[in-house]
């Protein structure tokens, strides 16, 4: 098992069959449907199989003999092979359709589950687009395999088996031959399709740059005039385009190439078979329904044989694919619900206590925080204060537990919160970030998310309270109108009081603000400073501040430096007693008023 720690290229490699077998537990539940269209998929092959049995009584038979009477039989006995072929065929498809999408479907769930579950510092670590392609493509690669490769490698490899044994029982010369060649076929497909498929992988991560520099040219078309950068890339994107080209021609080459082998294998044994089967027929040891039976039998396992090779090698990048997505099922999240919980006291009151608390990042050597002590009363707002990177954002992420400390302890109510069920405490606790990120949905739902059964009178207690009511209701839908990245864009102060709306939705005990003013204007900044001082009154809060307009909210304001609280108290008194805080103060943008 993996810590969550673990990142994509520290996976140990297990072998193909040992990797697929973890698929186990989600094929079982459709076992009998697999092995159903299997048994369907394997008869329909068997059927078509014994087409060239009848062939040969029909040569043998009415044919030689010049007795036509038992030929409409046999003709029918061709007919019913042939339609129990293709409907056993569709039978195998309709099967395998549902349960295969099934399981992709309980796959790509138990992953969204899990990566919810992770911890923010695993995200921190993972490229979005590599948990993506997980999702997507990987998932697809698997299903893909499990409704067809599997299945056909099974059947195609018993065919074969059948095939051979039913021609060395026919005429074993013959079946020697069909054998013989068997062998290279298997082996050059094999070689091929991983050879291929490297090719065909190269070629597209090749393609995908020559898309990126087409997208950057495109977005960056005025930087680029403006420098004059517009020759040096397209000297870049024809190079990237010669690249391409040559990938692409390795494909064609290593295709004509098996299809060379594909043609020439089979044709030879053709011909093998022929002069064999010609010498044996002038020598009376063989008829002529026999030679025909076991070269139409050859040309039926032509393509079982040489899909064998490929399948394996689909098996392989199956294993690839299902690797990948264990290497995210098996990072385990370290922040987690506490064996037995213990209880919030109710009402919550929202006193929060940070006792010698220490943090540093995984893989990191050095503390963000190194035995910091800070005390919030009940009800009491407190402006957290310090230089770029002094660990205020890190501090702010201790109180939900979005990370947990790893030294001293963090209180809410004189419990400590890894004592506590996740849900009471993110109950209780409300954050809103730096960065107010909206979700594609309505606006009711974006602030929704900050409760359990919010109904639309508390989102619209919670906008009246962020002073958000009047810019919802003048939007096309009001509160049904969609936001967020694929809906209506808003103004940066427009999606900071909908991220404190949702913050306040819940009516939590505790909030918890990363600087919630960042980046407005003088004129959004008084809006959202006045929706402020009403979502501050009656809650306990802990506010990242960087700006003096949000430390003037605050009832004390804490000094944060060099992993500690160095100074704590009113903004006038830390004004006139620290210099450091005066020092900080002074490289804010700082109205005189403040100052004074
Ligand atoms: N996910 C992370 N992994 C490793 N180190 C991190 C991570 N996030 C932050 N840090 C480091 O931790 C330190 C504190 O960062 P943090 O974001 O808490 O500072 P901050 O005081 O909020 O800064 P700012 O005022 O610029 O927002 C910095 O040195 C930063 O590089």
């Amino acid at each position: 098992m993996l810590s969550e720690s673990g990142e994509p290229s520290t996976v140990h490699r297990e072998s193909t069959l040992a990797t697929l077998w973890r698929l186990g537990p989600y094929l079982r539940p459709v076992r009998a449907v697999i092995v159903g269209a299997g048994l369907s998929a394997l008869i329909a092959q068997l059927a078509g199989l014994s087409v060239p049995l009848v062939v040969q009584r029909i040569i043998d038979g009415p044919l030689a003999e010049r007795d036509l009477s038992t030929l409409p039989l046999l003709v029918l006995g061709v007919l019913a092979l042939g339609v129990l072929e293709a409907g056993l065929f569709w039978v195998r498809r309709r099967l395998l359709a549902g349960a295969t999408t099934g399981v992709e479907k309980r796959m790509r769930h138990d992953l969204y589950a899990h990566l919810q579950r992770l911890s923010v510092g695993f995200h921190d670590r993972w490229q979005s687009g590599q948990l993506l392609s997980r999702a997507v493509t990987d998932l697809s690669t698997i299903r893909r395999f499990v409704a067809f490769s599997m299945t056909f490698l099974v059947v195609n490899s018993l065919l074969v088996l059948a095939g051979l044994g039913l021609l060395f029982w026919l005429a074993p010369p013959l079946g020697a031959v069909l054998a013989v060649m068997s062998v290279p076929l298997v082996l050059l497909a094999l070689l091929y399709e991983v050879r291929y498929r490297a090719a065909a992988r190269a070629a597209q991560d090749q393609s995908g740059d020559v898309a990126t520099t087409v997208e950057e040219s495109v977005l960056g078309i005025r930087v680029l005039k403006a420098f004059g950068r517009g020759p040096h890339l397209a000297r870049r994107f024809s190079e990237q385009a010669r690249v391409l080209r040559g990938l692409e021609l390795r494909k064609v080459r290593l295709l004509a190439a098996i299809w060379t082998a594909i043609i020439v294998l089979p044709e030879l044994t053709l011909a093998a078979q022929l002069a064999l089967g010609g010498y044996a027929i002038a020598n009376g040891t063989m008829t002529v329904g026999t030679l025909v039976a076991a070269v139409a039998i050859a040309a039926y396992l032509r393509w079982p044989i040489d899909s064998i090779g490929w399948l394996l090698a689909d098996a392989n990048t199956a294993a690839a694919a299902c690797e990948r997505y264990w290497e995210v099922r098996d990072a385990r999240p370290t922040v987690v619900d506490p064996p037995r919980p213990r209880p919030l006291p109710e009402p919550a009151r929202g006193h929060v206590r940070f006792e010698d608390v220490r943090f540093a990042y995984p893989g990191s050597d050095s503390e963000v925080l190194r035995g910091l002590d800070l005390e919030i009363r009940p009800g009491e707002t407190v402006a957290l204060v310090g230089t770029t990177g002094s660990g205020k954002t890190t501090l702010t992420t201790l109180v939900p537990r979005l990370d947990d400390v790893t030294g001293g302890r963090l209180l809410v109510d004189g419990v400590d919160v890894r004592d506590l069920a996740l849900a009471d405490l993110r109950r209780v606790v409300a954050t809103a970030f730096e960065e107010p990120l909206l979700f594609s949905a309505s606006v009711r739902e974006n602030v929704a998310l900050g409760g359990i059964d919010v109904s639309d009178d508390e989102v619209r207690a919670a906008l009246r309270v962020a002073h958000a009511e009047e810019f919802v209701d003048a939007l096309p839908w009001g509160l049904s109108t969609r936001i967020g990245e694929q809906g209506l864009s808003l103004s940066g102060g427009q999606r900071q009081r909908l991220a404190l709306a949702r913050a306040v939705v819940g009516r939590p005990a505790v909030l918890v603000l990363d600087d919630p003013l960042s980046a407005l204007d003088v004129h959004t900044e008084a809006e959202v400073e006045a929706a402020l001082r009403r979502v501050l009154s009656g809650v306990t809060a802990l506010v990242v501040a960087h700006r003096p307009s949000t430390v003037a909210l605050a009832d004390r304001v804490a000094l944060l430096s060099e992993g500690r609280i160095a100074a704590i108290g009113e903004h006038h008194e830390l004004l006139r007693d620290n210099a450091e805080y005066r020092h900080l103060l002074s490289t804010m943008d700082t109205p005189e008023e403040v100052m004074a």
